[in-house]
């Protein structure tokens, strides 16, 4: 059996799957070194005074053990981790030298990476024996064209690894083998991707493979997120440095932006039951961007063939969905406003042009299946 740590800045997701890769515990612990904490794996549900992200794993384990699962019944561990840089593009066993290229990669992606880090050395501390893998939200752009992921600027910045590297990978590495058994007959050739959660971003996705994504150098670019402010002019960002610090600025432009920002809660569910005039802009931030950005990923891949939607805003926010659609018109989206209010699979009109799709999001299974490969293919080699 493998155990998936999907480790957030404030947030453990587990899940177990067992060799058939069916899901046999799914788990998290939320608000982690807040006074909310709250853990929910197997029978162990409720309030917990959850200090860190060690804490959370300890109660993962008790929570699995009273679940009939425990730590001596896994054979794998298997991470997300959000930031691989130009070296790690492939899922791998987590090795020092590994560790070492994640730790490098930490500034690019500040509210991830670290608890990424802490997670496999936590679990490396409660079970030492257990091999572990990572799989990268990175891979899947790995091999977008130079000239989408480069930034205009000089050759020494390019050496400090300052281009687009693209995330939620693993979500639409995902949602392409999703895709793929919806369709029926392959992907379609120019897929527009959605993932729209408490991190938001959109994806180009040409012929199975990202061409583009609204993501860049750190999960910050792009679209207008939960705390992320999403695209802003770079002397914009020089000019919070000068008045608040730099790490004051990266507070702000990571944590403080965005649908927070705006609206004054991070939560989409939130901002619908808040209905201010500042919760209704901040919606309208969000869908208006969403649109802007699906034209550039649109035009990158010279038409669009279909549309999917996924994360936490993408599978169950109709709203949010319906605006964004209206506003794809102009590329031939045509949908059916009852199916969207009640989530159904598929959102197109009859006969239209542009598939719409809503795709649940599996980053979890992706993750223990990548592990799998990867331990499979390492005892093919040892044999
Ligand atoms: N039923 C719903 N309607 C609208 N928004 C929702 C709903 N369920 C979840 N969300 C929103 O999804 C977002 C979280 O998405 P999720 O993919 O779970 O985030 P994470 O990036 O933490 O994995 C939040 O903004 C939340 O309000
Ligand atoms: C990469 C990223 O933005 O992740 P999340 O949506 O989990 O914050
Ligand atoms: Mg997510």
């Amino acid at each position: 059996m493998v155990l998936v740590v999907n480790a957030g800045s404030s947030s453990l997701k587990v899940a177990v799957f067992d060799a058939g890769l069916r899901e046999v515990l799914a788990g998290r612990v939320t608000e982690i070194g807040g006074p909310a904490a709250r853990v929910e794996v197997g029978p162990l549900v409720g309030p917990r005074p959850v200090a860190d992200h060690a804490t959370a794993l300890a109660l993962v384990f008790e929570g699995m053990e009273e679940a009939g699962i425990p730590v001596a019944a896994l054979t794998a561990a298997a991470h997300r981790v959000v930031h691989g840089g130009a070296a790690l593009v492939a899922p791998a066993r987590v090795t020092e030298g590994l560790l070492t290229q994640v730790e490098a990669c930490v500034p690019l992606a500040p509210l991830h990476n670290p608890a990424n880090l802490t997670a496999i050395r936590a679990l490396a501390r409660l079970a030492p024996d257990l091999p572990q893998y990572a799989s990268f939200d990175t891979a899947f752009h790995a091999g977008m064209p130079e000239v989408a992921a480069r930034y205009a600027l000089p050759a020494e910045a390019e050496a400090l690894g300052l281009r687009r590297y693209g995330f939620h990978g693993i979500s639409y590495a995902s949602l392409v083998r999703k895709v793929q058994e919806m369709a029926g007959n392959g992907v379609p050739k120019r897929l527009l991707a959605f993932h729209l959660g408490n991190g938001a971003s959109a994806c180009a996705i040409l012929g199975g493979r990202s061409v583009a994504s609204t993501m860049g150098y750190s999960p910050l670019d792009g679209l207008t997120m939960g705390t992320r402010a999403g695209g802003i002019d770079g002397n914009a960002v020089l000019r919070l440095a000068e008045v608040h610090g730099i790490a004051g600025a990266g507070r702000i432009l990571n944590r403080e932006s965005g649908l927070l920002g705006l609206g004054g809660a991070s939560d989409m569910r939130a901002l619908h039951r808040a209905g201010t005039a500042e919760a209704r802009f901040a919606l309208a931030h969000f869908c208006y961007w969403a649109v802007r950005h699906a034209g550039s990923l649109i035009a990158a891949m010279g038409g669009l063939d279909a549309v999917a939607f996924t994360g936490g805003i993408g599978e169950n926010d109709a709203e949010v969905r319906a605006e964004i659609l209206r506003g794809l018109r102009f590329a031939g989206v045509e949908f059916d406003e009852s199916a969207n209010a009640q989530g159904a699979t598929v959102l197109h009109s009859e006969g239209a042009g542009v598939a719409v799709w809503i795709v649940a999001a599996e980053e979890e299974r992706q993750i223990a299946m990548e592990a799998m490969q990867v331990q499979a293919a390492e005892q093919t080699g040892e044999a």
